[in-house]
C-alpha cells in the first residue's frame, strides 16, 4: 500500500521570517493528517522553518545540493551542512535545474549516490518538455532520465527515493496534464522501475505528479492508480491553496 505524499516545492519564495510563519499555521492546519506532507524552502529559509516545524511530522526538504560533501566549491550548500540543520530529504534534477543551470542526468545521478550514501531521501524529478513529447519522445526521454538518474542505486535504496513526474510544460502554465495522461507516464515510469529492479521496488515506489496541481484537480490525479502524491509549486504557497491538497482525500 502506498500512503500519499504531497510535497511543496517553495522555489525561490519565501524569506526565513515569511517561511516560519507559513509553517507554523500549516503544522496546525495539517496535524492528524493521514498523508506524508513534506516542504522544501530555498536554503537560507531552512533554519527558520524547520524550527517552526518543531514537533509536527512534516518533513523539511532542501530544493537540490551539491554533489560534493565540502571544499572549494563557491556557492554550492553540501548534504553535511543539511543534515546538520534537521534536513532528511532533497529534491534533485527539478526541470528547472536542468533547463535554467544545465544540470545533465549524470551530474543528478551522482548528487543522487551522495545523497543516499549520506542516508538523505530523495525526490528525483523528470519529465519531458512540449517539443519532446510533440516529437513523440516521452517514453524515451523518460527511459533516459530513470535509468541515468538512478544508476547505480542499489534495490534497498530503491526505499528512499521518490519519482516526480513533472511534464516541463505543466510547470506553472496553469495547463496540467490530464490525469489519465498522467497515470499512462506513471504506469510507464513504473513499468521502467520493474525493468531495472524487480516488481516489488516497482509497486512499492512512489511516483509525484507535478506541474500546475491545485485544490480543482488533486482529487482527479490522485485518483489514478499509478499516480501517488504531488509536487506542488504555486499552490504550495498559502495554507488556504496547499492545505485542501493535502487534504484530497477528505
Ligand atoms: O515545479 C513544480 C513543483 O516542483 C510545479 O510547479 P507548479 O505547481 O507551480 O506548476
Amino acid at each position: 500500500m502506498r500512503k500519499p505524499y504531497i510535497a511543496g516545492n517553495w522555489k525561490m519564495n519565501m524569506t526565513p521570517s515569511e517561511g516560519a510563519a507559513f509553517a507554523k499555521n500549516l503544522a496546525k492546519a495539517v496535524e492528524g493528517t493521514n498523508t506524508k506532507v513534506m516542504v522544501a524552502p530555498p536554503f537560507v529559509t531552512i533554519p527558520a522553518v524547520v524550527e517552526a516545524l518543531k514537533g509536527s511530522d512534516i518533513i523539511v526538504a532542501a530544493q537540490n545540493m551539491s554533489d560534493n560533501l565540502k571544499g572549494a566549491f563557491t556557492g554550492e550548500v553540501s548534504a553535511l551542512m543539511l543534515k546538520d540543520l534537521g534536513v532528511t530529504n532533497v529534491i534533485l534534477g527539478h526541470s528547472e535545474r536542468r533547463a535554467l543551470y544545465g544540470e545533465s542526468d549524470v551530474f543528478i545521478n551522482r548528487k543522487v549516490l551522495l545523497a543516499l550514501s549520506e542516508g538523505m531521501d530523495v525526490d528525483l524529478c523528470i519529465g519531458e518538455t512540449l517539443e519532446e513529447r510533440e516529437a513523440g519522445k516521452l517514453e524515451e526521454v523518460l527511459s533516459r532520465q530513470v535509468s541515468e538518474g538512478l544508476k547505480g542505486v542499489s534495490a534497498e535504496q530503491m526505499q528512499h527515493i521518490t519519482l516526480a513526474y513533472e511534464p516541463v510544460w505543466a510547470i506553472g502554465t496553469g495547463k496540467t496534464a490530464t490525469p489519465e495522461d498522467a497515470d499512462a507516464a506513471h504506469a510507464f515510469i513504473r513499468s521502467l522501475v520493474e525493468k531495472l529492479y524487480n516488481k516489488g521496488v516497482a509497486e512499492e515506489l512512489i511516483i509525484q505528479y507535478g506541474g500546475s496541481v491545485k485544490a480543482s484537480n488533486v482529487k482527479a490525479l490522485m485518483s489514478k492508480e499509478h499516480i501517488d502524491g504531488a509536487l506542488v509549486g504555486g499552490a504550495s504557497l498559502s495554507v488556504e491553496q496547499f492545505l485542501p491538497i493535502v487534504n484530497f482525500d477528505k
